[in-house]
This record gives structure tokens, sequence and C-alpha cells, in this order.
């Protein structure tokens, strides 16, 4: 008997995703729905290219299928992904998310997190944009070889002039140190550095972005405090170090995005430098600052711990070399940073989603 787009329809109702507790039919996440005699196909559209669970819900599609409609069925599921937005984005309707990347104290690793989560989101097929807004010590030109760039301007049909981006690793990337003389520090404060932050938001030609991350100077400051209300962000990453100074100052910079008027999402802590694991010895862990500050700091606030990252050579190298590390084929950074990037897309996407069902 000819199999029905309904039985499999009916099937895939059994197919809950985990984060969304919802169906996939329900949810809409199931397109292009064919079937040719016993073959049946359809694609299966996620929330995130970075999304952690793809494999799982793909086993249960097709085991649904053959449990419910036909053992003998041929599956094909082409999974792709639309990015989700926070429905009370308002200005900005080009970006979809802007996740800010921040830290309490200076040198913990901030840039570096920003720098590999971008490239992580852009090889997972997300359109992805750095900004970076540290105008203390912009890092991205260095790290990402761009240290005499220049970004162009066009003229938009309205008169306006808009800056263009510098596309590179497939990212789309703006740093206050390109609008500076390379050497010399970027000589804005106050009000004028929040002026110059905001027009890298509002009067750049971003083009379509489903993630713009935004790496923030260390501490808490003007430019915190205009990026949060100026913008809708869909949340933020802490980075930490696992030293007492450094947990000290990121409980501050927790505390910070809970303030009323300021209240954004956490999307969870990062522990960069947590261990040093020698290149010979991959299995060998050396918790040289102590061990397991970052993990108690996210349970005080209960925001998830979203990954500790080794101190490894190969990390500053890259960094200084102006190729982040996560472009390179590292076994055990592959892991580490995917696992970070996908539980921060993942989190975005339930965000996203509780919204729309407030
Ligand atoms: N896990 C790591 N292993 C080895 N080196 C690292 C690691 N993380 C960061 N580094 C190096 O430490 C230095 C500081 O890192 P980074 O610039 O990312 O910190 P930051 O917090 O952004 O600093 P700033 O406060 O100056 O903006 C860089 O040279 C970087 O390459």
């Amino acid at each position: 008997m000819q199999i029905s787009p309904q039985q499999v329809l009916d099937a895939l109702k059994n197919v809950e995703d985990p984060d969304l507790k919802k169906d996939l039919v329900t949810l809409n996440m199931i397109k292009d729905l064919q079937i040719a005699d016993n073959q049946i196909n359809f694609t299966l559209e996620l929330t995130t290219p970075a999304c952690p669970m793809k494999e799982m819900l793909k086993n249960a599609c097709t085991n649904a299928i053959k449990h419910f409609v036909s053992p003998t069925a041929e599956v094909v599921i082409n999974v792709t992904s639309r990015v989700t937005q926070p429905s009370n984005s308002s200005s900005l309707d080009n970006i979809k998310n802007i996740i800010l990347v921040s830290s309490g104290k200076g040198g913990v690793g901030k840039s570096t997190v920003a720098s590999n989560l971008a490239v992580v989101l852009a090889k997972d097929g997300a359109k992805v944009g750095l900004i970076d807004a540290d105008i203390y010590g912009p890092s991205v030109p260095t790290m990402f070889d761009l240290v005499d760039a220049k970004p162009g301007a066009e003229e938009t049909a309205d008169g306006k002039t808009k800056i263009l981006p510098i596309e590179k690793y497939g990212i789309k990337l703006l740093s206050l140190g390109f609008f500076a003389d390379p050497g010399q520090p970027v000589p804005w404060r106050g009000p004028m550095a929040s002026n110059g932050v905001k027009q890298l938001f509002n009067d750049t030609n971003w083009g379509e972005l489903d993630y713009l991350i935004v790496d923030l100077p260390p501490g808490t400051g003007d430019i915190h405090i205009t990026i949060t209300q100026s913008f809708p962000i869909s949340g933020a990453v802490v980075v930490t170090t696992p030293q007492q100074v450094a947990l000290a100052d990121t409980h501050k910079g927790l505390a910070m995005f809970r303030m009323p008027g300021i209240n954004i999402p956490i999307l969870g802590v990062i522990e960069n430098m947590s261990y040093f694991t020698p290149a010979e010895l991959p299995e060998n862990k050396y918790y040289i600052f102590g061990k397991g500050g970052g993990t108690e700091l996210a349970a005080r606030f209960d925001v998830p711990f979203l990954g500790e990252i080794p101190i490894i050579q190969s990390i500053s190298e890259a960094g200084d070399k102006g190729k982040p590390v996560a472009l390179n084929q590292n076994p055990l950074l592959d892991v580490v940073f995917g696992d970070i990037a996908s539980k921060i897309a993942q989190q975005i996407s339930i965000n996203n989603a509780q919204m729309v069902n407030c």
C-alpha cells in the first residue's frame, strides 16, 4: 500500500526536540516531504547549523518512520537550518542574534574565545559577523592578520554612507582598531567611544547575519552600557580563568548583566586556560591554576558552564599568526570549541523559542 504524507507526519509527531519540548511537526521543522514508492524524502530544518543533536534527531526520525509507518521504508533526510531570532528584536532586523563575549578581567582570552567561536559557527554554515569593541586593546586585526586593513564604505540609495566590513575566513569583521593607526592606542574615550561603537552596528552594511559576535572590552564600563541599552542582545558569554582574582572580577561581570536596566540573558561561563596538557601526553591534564572555579561560579549564578579550554601553545601561536586555531585541524580543540559553540547556539535557540511561546 502507498505510504501517505499524513502517515509520515503522524509518525514524526512522536519525535520531540528535547530543548524546545515540542514535536518536530508542531515546530514546523519538517519541510519538502516527498514519497516515491518505499522511499521517503524530507528536509529537517533545525534552528541552528551548530545543533549538537543533529544526528540524534535524524536517527529518531528514521526510527519513528520505521516503527509507525513501515519497517522497510527507505528514509532520506536532508538536514538544513534556519537560525531563529528573539521575537523582541526591534532594530537591526537583518542581524538575527547578537552575542556578547565579555570578561571581568583583561587578558583572560576573551578575544581568543570570540574569534574561535566566530570561526566554528561559520564553519558550521552560519552567517557570522564579529565586532571588536575593545577600545583598550583591539585584538581582532592581529588575530585575523588584518593589522593594516582599512574597511571600505558605500553610499546607499538614500544617500547615507555605510561602512563595509572586511570579510576573512567566511566572517564579516569590524574592529575599532581598523580606524586607528596600527601601533597607536585608539584615542577614543567616554561618549566618543560609545558613538564609535554604535556606528559599527548602525552605520555598517552587515547584510544578513545569523550571529553577530561582539568582543567587549574587559570589565564593566561605558561600552557595555551603550551596547546593552542600544541593541537587542540574544545573550552574553562570560570568559574567566581559574585564578581567584579572575573569578572575583568575573562575578562582577556576571552581576552586571543581571542589573535592572541591563538584564541580558547570560548564555554561560567559559573557563579559559583551565589546564595544561602536553602535546605528547594529551590524556594528561594539569590544573596548574586550580580546578572547578568556573563551574562553581556558573552554579552560583545558575547559568550553564560552557566548557574548559586548555592552555595550548598553538592557541596563542595561531592568534599571533592571524589565523584563529579553530581553522586548523586539532582533534582536542575541535571538540572543545565545537562543544562550546554548539551549547551557545543551542541556548539561543531555546531562549528564542521560549520568547515566541510566552
Ligand atoms: N587557552 C589558551 N592557551 C594559550 N594561549 C592563550 C589561550 N587563550 C588565550 N591565549 C593567549 O593569551 C593572550 C591573551 O588572550 P586574548 O587577547 O584572547 O585575551 P583578552 O581577554 O581578549 O585580552 P584583552 O583584555 O587584552 O582584550 C593572547 O596572546 C592569546 O593568544
